[in-house]
């Protein structure tokens, strides 16, 4: 399978060879379904990372089992943690227990040359790095060819501000994966103080230093300033990161726009339960929407900092109604889909389904304050945009975003480009256009393995998986 020129200059190119996924096509028939899905990512990474600084045994009960969840498992062991599985009562696995990476930092954890793989994920080489920087010894990190072409420079400038020795490897042009990060010196550990960092094109270059911040012998005060005056996209997340910080104990005072100041101190141990993720359920609600079906999911947070909050504003203006009753969320789609205007800054991962329902309403959308997207799992706006054209429809790139124009759809392969969310963007159109092919649907491993099982369940009426029930 060659792969199409999306044009764009980040779209990832992926191997040939990839499986064709014939999308489950519906028509006129209503999806109807309740369900939930697997915990979140954002959220099981960070309680992960957290977990390995804890001052003693953490557990994480339902957390997300995925490619992205394993790399960091597998990248905070190499760092010195141990992570060991233990039955819990989620019906997609196992709970985790963490001891955290022996201490002292500056030689238990032991001086030898690590290797850390980080995929495609971004919490990993992100939020990874500047935890290495505490340790002795070196440690390398790098990734699928596409991580190499995602945006890594704040987050390595950053260290090296704080005297840490990241040397750049390959032919890199600018800070970008792989690079060795070289921890302290035996006896020596990282003093913090302030920082300044440009995050516009990623909220985790914020989380990632504000999560070892504490670890810092003066705490940690960031502070973001772009030269063009952008924002932190994705907002939630950095107050995501705030939010578990401080359930661990660690003073954050975020009373400031874009400044953070973080005081030195422990992590707690913690005993956590994992909240499922948000963003996720987003197809599957979708199925609603572009069907006139209706899709329920359980267990819905009535408080989160989890994007995936905003379908509860996202999917009324589609035409869809909504209701959240005794932590059920329920989504039932309008007779026809219209068009949208929608700034998306503080959910962009949500962008990908968004734009799926966008491709098969009957009146015009535009979506902004996305222009980062360019730098996720692939150049998202460039990949959505050719492969909604592909299918017949009328997409257009704009600076910091997309508009799509109703349009006649037909049959055709829908490339995902190893990103997640492109292929469950192509699932989604493939309910109500026929012949659709999504290329590698198995790239959803990457925070949801069972994806293909659980969107053929909806299909076919019978996905009633909530935690613990049977259909
Ligand atoms: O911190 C996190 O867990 C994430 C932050 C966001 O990244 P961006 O700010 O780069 O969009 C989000 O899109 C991503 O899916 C997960
Ligand atoms: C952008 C995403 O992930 P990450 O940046 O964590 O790889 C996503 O899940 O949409």
């Amino acid at each position: 399978m060659t792969h199409p020129d999306s044009g764009g200059t980040q779209a990832t190119e992926p191997t040939t060879g990839n499986s064709l996924w014939s999308a489950p096509f519906v028509g006129a028939s209503p999806v109807v379904s309740s369900l939930t899905v697997p915990g979140s990512k954002s959220l099981t990474n960070r309680w992960l990372v957290l977990a390995a600084l804890a001052d003693g045994p953490c557990r994480l009960r339902a957390p997300l089992h995925s490619r992205d969840s394993r790399l960091m498992i597998q990248a905070l062991q190499e760092l010195g943690a141990h992570v060991q599985e233990v039955d819990g009562d989620s019906p997609f696995g196992p709970d985790l227990v963490i001891t955290p990476i022996p201490r002292p930092f500056d030689a238990g954890s032991g001086s030898g040359d690590r290797s850390v793989d980080c995929g495609l994920a971004g919490t990993v080489m992100r939020f990874v790095p500047p935890l290495a920087a505490l340790l002795a010894g070196s440690t390398q990190f790098d990734g699928d060819p596409h991580a190499r072409k995602r945006p890594m420079g704040p987050v390595v400038e950053a260290l090296q501000a704080l005297g840490v020795t990241v040397e750049l490897n390959g032919d890199n042009r600018d800070a970008a994966l792989p690079f060795t990060v070289h921890g302290p010196s035996a006896g020596e550990s990282l003093v913090g103080g302030e920082l300044r960092i440009d995050a516009s094109a990623s909220s985790q270059f914020v989380s990632a230093m504000l999560l070892v911040g504490s670890q810092f012998r003066n705490g940690l005060t960031l502070v973001h300033h772009s030269p063009d005056g952008g924002g932190v996209p994705s907002m939630p997340h950095v107050d995501m990161t705030v939010e578990t910080l401080r359930h661990v104990g660690v003073v954050v005072d975020d009373s400031q726009p874009a400044r953070w100041v973080v005081s030195p101190g422990p992590v707690a141990a913690f005993d956590i339960r994992v909240e499922q993720d948000l963003s996720n359920a987003g197809p599957f609600l979708a199925a609603a929407v572009v069907t006139g079906g209706q899709v329920s999911v359980p267990h819905w947070p009535l408080e989160t900092t989890q994007g995936g909050a905003h379908w509860r504003e996202i999917l009324p203006q589609f035409g869809a109604q909504v209701e959240l009753v005794d932590g059920v969320f329920t989504v039932t789609g309008p007779r026809h889909v219209r068009g949208v205007d929608l700034d998306l800054s503080l959910a962009g991962e949500l962008a990908p389904t968004v734009a799926a329902i966008c491709t098969v309403a009957t009146t015009p959308s535009r979506l902004r304050g996305i222009a980062h997207l360019r730098g996720h799992e692939t150049d998202r706006l460039a990949a959505l945009t050719t492969e909604i054209n592909r299918l017949g429809g009328r997409a257009t790139e704009t600076e910091d975003g997309l508009v799509i124009e109703p349009a006649s759809l037909h049959a055709a392969t829908f490339f995902s480009y190893d990103d997640h969310r492109m292929a469950t963007a192509g699932a989604v159109i493939g309910l109500v256009v026929d012949g659709i092919q999504v290329e590698n649907v198995e790239t959803t491993a990457k925070t949801l393995p069972q994806f293909p099982t659980m969107w053929q369940d909806l299909v076919s009426g019978s996905s009633t998986r909530t935690t613990g029930e049977t259909a």
